[in-house]
């Protein structure tokens, strides 16, 4: 049987993309073995990228939406300036302890500020600062609100990160899409006012399941 070409894509692209950190790989394989849908973890080629985009940002205030095991959160705070900090919201208290954990033996406690709750909750207790950079990870559903939330946060020329805009491939218009899915049409409703948003410019990356790169004007 030929091999898939988008596996070999996958695989051609991993290869020739810097390797994870060695605590990234023990974070990436610990989420495999014991936290439950490991496949949200950005993992190895979109982690190196997020990185990539950091350094290139060189960001003071980054803010991250769906912390889920802290795997993004660690890439996004290596091209963090030196006084630079992240803040990472994730609902859910059972990955409080891992997350801890992994930003204290990468050196980020008090540089990376962890707040447990409600993604729209936090954003609003955190109006004071002027993001660099934002990436958007967490119910999909909900992009749009967190669009709308963050945006006016955002310092002119920043920028943000929309991970899974292609939904598994249904965000494409010839999927045959349910009625009854509504992350799915969420995603597809979200892209399309992103691209009518003249506030913003955009390009869309068909890279793992999307990244939608947005800078504000
Ligand atoms: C796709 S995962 C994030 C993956 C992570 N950014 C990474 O790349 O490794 C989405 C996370 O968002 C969290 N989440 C879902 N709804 C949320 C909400 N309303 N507020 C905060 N976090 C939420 C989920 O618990 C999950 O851990």
């Amino acid at each position: 049987m030929l091999p898939d070409p988008n596996d070999e894509l996958q695989a051609y692209a991993e290869a020739h993309t810097s390797p994870e950190t060695d605590l990234l790989r023990q974070l990436n394989r610990e989420t495999h073995v014991q936290v439950l849908a490991p496949r949200m973890l950005s993992g190895q080629l979109q982690g190196r990228l997020l990185s990539m985009i950091s350094h290139m940002v060189r960001p003071r205030r980054v803010l991250e939406l769906g912390t889920f095991t802290g795997y993004s959160a660690l890439c996004l705070a290596e091209g963090l300036l030196p006084e630079g900090e992240l803040h990472t919201v994730e609902q859910n208290p059972e990955q409080e302890d891992r997350i801890r954990r992994y930003v204290a033996a990468a050196s980020l406690t008090g540089r990376v500020h962890l707040h447990i709750g409600d993604a729209a909750a936090v954003v609003a207790t955190l109006a004071e600062h002027a993001w660099d950079l934002v990436f958007i990870d967490a119910d999909k559903i909900n992009n749009a609100l967190y669009y709308e939330l963050v945006l006016p946060q955002v310092r002119p020329g920043g920028f943000l990160l929309i991970d899974n805009v292609l939904w598994s491939g249904k965000a494409l218009p010839s999927y045959p899409l349910k009625a009854a899915d509504k992350d799915a049409h969420a995603v597809r409703a979200f892209n399309d006012m992103v691209q009518q948003d003249a506030r913003v410019e955009n390009v869309f990356l068909p890279l793992r399941d999307g990244l939608l790169l947005v800078r504000k004007r």
